[in-house]
């Protein structure tokens, strides 16, 4: 092997270069896995095997012409970023079909192998039909056990959201139902939702289920287009009876894939099967979107899933606790409550570092302890807002002058933002009543807890003004 800079040449020259590569070739896959996840990394990326070294370039072997196609599209690039940081002499990576004598799979595997048969592409032979079986077993729906209606804790701000997932997880297709449109800030539970509604199908056994990403719905249009397998995919995704797509958002700007998407949505519809759909926005606000899709995504059920109240944090909180087995006072449960308000994930990600912390040390859970296990989280939350910014931003919103956060006037154009702001100062910062009140013109808490209470009332009400409010939470978090 001829690998032209020093260090690695040295190396090489010293210790068995074949043990070498393998290492590197562990450590790359270790890094793969937790960058795309571990089903992407099942699916696609065990089926890799090394093979030589020449000059600057490393050659990987796929078993099928199919699996090289995607792995170099979708992969490619990374892995020579990755090699060339393991090796720096490696600077190209070169994907080849295995020969027959050639290594068939990883000569490493990081873990016991179990290749899951209902995710994984069967790649054994390049003349095997390759993408109808693939693609068949790719689109099924991979649900995460954990995400059930039972373990879903419902409260006003996802209500709503949650019968309709109900409704058609028992009666699919219904009218006014088809699509159902999910839609929400980040990490409040939509994927759950959808991974509630597809194990209460799949219970039933008559029903075939798709669920992906708008993502991986993207990149499975790409390799159905690369291997000229398009009419395969088209008649795969058109056969299930329910077909689930999340994070819709993703397809913005991606014209040929909405085209796509609007073609098969249309063929499923009109023959009477269930179309779930997830995204960050409504309908109507996701511009970017072919105005044709938009029409017919609103054309079902569209359902918001509002951020968290107070209420709805502790219930979670309570639920997540009890089955952890864990005793955690209901101190340290209102504590998260309020300091932790931007999403069930984060919220859910410290009571679980808590937890694993009370295991670990066989110790009870306590404020005290809450504080010190947690304080880089409860910092940047801290840091994130301060009530002078929610101010300004929802002065700027209404057009308003920012004096009037603390003025005695009480025009209605002028009250309703400055109680927006409350609502806000209360969401978002650690800030007790009496505290957000001072910083409104020495307000009284309770005139807060006025508008804290108004404003819920009116979110609940008036969809419009909750999408205001809505975004500005999400300007004033980002
Ligand atoms: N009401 C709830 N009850 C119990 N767990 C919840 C609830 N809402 C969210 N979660 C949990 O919070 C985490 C994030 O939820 P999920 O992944 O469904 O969010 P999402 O809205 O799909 O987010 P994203 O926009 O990032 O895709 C999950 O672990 C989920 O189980």
């Amino acid at each position: 092997m001829t690998i032209g800079v020093d260090d690695d040449e040295s190396a090489f020259s010293h210790v068995d270069e074949g043990k070498a590569l393998e290492k590197s070739w562990i450590r790359i896959c270790s890094r793969l896995k937790g960058e795309v996840g571990e089903v992407e990394y099942r699916t696609w990326l065990t089926k890799i095997a090394l093979g030589p070294v020449d000059g600057d370039e490393i050659t990987l072997l796929l078993p099928t012409r199919f699996l090289r196609d995607w792995v170099r599209s979708q992969y490619g690039d990374r892995l020579s970023e990755l090699w060339n940081q393991e090796v720096s002499a490696i600077r190209r990576v070169e994907l080849q079909v295995a020969r027959p004598g050639d290594p068939v799979a990883p000569p490493l595997a990081l873990e016991e192998k179990t290749t899951d048969a209902s995710t994984a592409p069967q790649a054994d032979s390049e003349d095997a039909p390759r993408v109808a079986p693939e693609v068949k077993s790719d689109i099924a729906a991979v649900l995460d056990s954990r995400f059930t209606f039972d373990t879903f804790v419902v409260g006003k701000p996802n209500e709503f959201a949650y019968a309709c997932a109900r409704r058609v997880a028992e009666k699919p297709s219904s009218v006014g139902f088809n699509p159902l449109f999910l839609y929400g800030g980040v990490g409040l539970g939509k994927t759950h939702l959808m991974h509630a509604i597809g194990a209460e199908l799949l219970q039933s056994g008559t029903v075939s289920v798709a669920y992906m990403s708008a993502e991986k719905f993207m990149y499975r249009f790409i390799a159905a287009i690369r291997s000229q397998s398009t009419m395969e995919f088209k008649e795969q995704l058109r056969s299930v009876d329910v077909l689930m797509i999340d994070d819709l958002q993703f397809l913005i700007g991606k014209d040929n894939t909405q085209e796509e998407f609007f073609h098969t949505f249309n063929a499923l519809v009109d023959a009477g099967r269930q179309i779930i759909v997830s995204a960050d926005k409504s309908p109507s606000d996701l511009s970017g979107l072919e105005d044709r899709l938009r029409t017919r995504l609103g054309c079902g059920m569209v359902a918001d899933i509002h951020a968290t109240t107070f209420e709805l944090r502790i219930s979670i909180l309570e639920s997540k606790a009890a089955a952890s087995g864990v005793v955690v006072p209901s101190k340290v449960l209102e504590f998260l409550a309020h300091k932790i308000t931007s999403n069930v994930r984060e919220l859910e990600g410290a009571l679980n570092r808590l937890i694993a912390h009370a295991n670990l040390f066989g110790r009870p859970v306590t404020l005290e302890a809450t504080q010190d296990v947690l304080h880089d989280i409860l910092k940047a939350h801290d840091r994130r807002v301060t009530i002078e910014e929610i101010q300004k931003k929802v002065a700027e919103h209404w057009n308003i002058r920012l004096t009037d956060m603390s003025s005695a006037r009480r025009a209605r154009a002028v009250a309703r933002p400055r109680q927006v702001a409350m609502f806000l100062a209360k969401q978002l910062t650690s800030r007790s009543l009496p505290e957000i009140g001072r910083k409104f013109g020495n307000r009284d808490h309770t005139t807060v807890m006025h508008a804290v209470s108004r404003v819920t009332e009116l979110m609940e009400r008036d969809t419009a003004f909750a999408e205001d409010v809505e975004l500005l939470r999400r300007m004033l978090e980002s």
